[in-house]
C-alpha cells in the first residue's frame, strides 16, 4: 500500500465529517485538490452565501454539500475550517459557540489569536491556527500551524496531513505567526506583482505579452526551486548570474537605486504590523 493510500485510509477512517465554514474561493480549490483527496466529497459541507454563485457552482460540481447557515456545518462536523475574514470571525464564533464543544476548529484568519478564538468557543472546543497560502490551489502551498491549549497530538497530525497534501506544513510558535502571515501568507501577492512588472518591462522592450508571462513565471519558479533545493545562499546564486560588465549587473544597479530590497522587506514589515493591529497587539 503506497503512502498516499495509507494516508487516505487513515483520514477516511477518522474524518468522515470534515467540513468548513465560509470557505472562500481559494479554499474551494483547496477542497478539490486536497480535502476531497482525503475525504469523500459527500462528507464535506460548506456554508456559502446564496449570492455567491461561483462558490456554489464549484462546491456542487465537486459533490460537496452546501448550506446557507453556519450552524448545520458545525453540528454535522468533527473538523471545522473557519475561513471568514478576521473582522467577521467574532460574530461567527459567537454564533457557533453553543455548538462547538468537542469539535476541532482550524482557523486560517489572519491576526485572530488562539486565546481570542478559544475564549469565544466552548472550553471543550479544540483549536488550531493555520496560515496557508494561495498556491495550495496548485498543490504548491506552504502552511504553518500552532496548537491551542486543548488540541491533541492527533489534531496536530490531522492538520499537518491535510495541509501537506497541498504543499508543505510545519509547526511554529504563535509569536511567529504574524511575520509568517506577512511572508508566506501574503507573499504570493508580492511575487505576482513582481511577475507582472517583469512582463511589463519585457513588453515595453518589445516581447509579446503571453511569452513574457510564460518566461517571467518560469523564471520565478526556477529561482525559487534553486534557493530551496541547491543549498546555496541567494546572494551566491545572484553572483552566478551576474557577469562582469554584463546586463544583470546593470539591472541590479537599477534595482538598488530604486530601493527594491527596502521596498520588499518594508512590505513584509507593513503586513506584519497590520496583522498585529488586527490582533490588538502593539509589538
Ligand atoms: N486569500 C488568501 O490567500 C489567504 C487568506 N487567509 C485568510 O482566509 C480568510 C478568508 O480570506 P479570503 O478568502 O481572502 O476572503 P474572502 O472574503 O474571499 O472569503 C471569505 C468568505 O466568507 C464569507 N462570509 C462572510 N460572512 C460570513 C458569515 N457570517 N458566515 C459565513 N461565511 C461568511 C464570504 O461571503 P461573502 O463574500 O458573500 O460575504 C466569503 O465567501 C481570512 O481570514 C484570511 O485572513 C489566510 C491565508 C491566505
Ligand atoms: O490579506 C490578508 O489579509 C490575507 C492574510 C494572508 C493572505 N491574505
Amino acid at each position: 500500500m503506497g503512502m498516499e493510500t495509507k494516508i487516505r485510509k487513515w483520514i477516511n477512517g477518522r474524518l468522515l465529517k470534515l467540513q468548513g465554514i465560509g470557505i472562500s474561493q481559494s479554499a474551494i480549490w483547496t477542497s478539490s485538490r486536497r480535502l476531497i483527496g482525503l475525504a469523500k466529497p459527500n462528507t464535506l459541507i460548506a456554508s456559502v452565501h446564496p449570492a455567491d454563485k461561483l462558490s456554489l457552482q464549484s462546491f456542487q460540481s465537486l459533490g460537496v454539500n452546501t448550506v446557507v447557515k453556519n450552524a448545520p456545518v458545525v453540528q454535522q462536523s468533527d473538523v471545522v475550517f473557519v475561513s471568514v475574514k478576521p473582522q467577521v470571525v467574532p460574530s461567527v464564533l459567537s454564533e457557533i459557540q453553543p455548538l462547538s464543544s468537542g469539535k476541532l476548529f482550524l482557523s486560517v484568519a489572519m491576526g485572530i489569536t488562539l486565546s481570542t478564538i478559544e475564549s469565544s468557543l466552548s472550553p471543550q472546543a479544540r483549536v488550531i491556527r493555520v496560515m496557508p497560502n494561495l498556491p495550495a490551489v496548485m498543490c504548491s502551498g506552504c502552511s504553518v500551524f500552532v496548537r491551542g491549549v486543548n488540541a491533541t497530538d492527533r489534531d496536530a497530525e490531522i492538520t499537518q496531513k491535510l495541509l501537506q497534501s497541498v504543499g508543505t506544513c510545519e509547526p511554529v510558535d504563535e509569536s511567529q505567526l504574524d511575520v509568517v502571515t506577512a511572508l508566506s501568507g501574503s507573499g504570493p501577492a508580492y511575487v505576482f506583482v513582481m511577475i507582472e512588472a517583469l512582463a511589463d518591462g519585457a513588453v515595453h522592450m518589445g516581447l509579446p505579452r503571453d511569452l513574457a508571462y510564460r518566461l517571467a513565471s518560469q523564471t520565478v519558479l526556477g529561482a525559487g526551486h534553486m534557493v530551496r533545493d541547491s543549498g546555496m545562499h541567494p546572494g551566491q546564486l545572484k553572483d552566478e548570474v551576474t557577469s562582469p560588465a554584463g546586463s544583470t549587473a546593470a539591472a541590479l544597479r537599477q534595482l538598488e537605486l530604486s530601493g527594491f530590497r527596502a521596498a520588499v522587506s518594508g512590505a513584509v514589515e507593513q503586513a506584519t504590523l497590520r496583522c498585529r493591529q488586527i490582533s490588538g497587539k502593539t509589538t
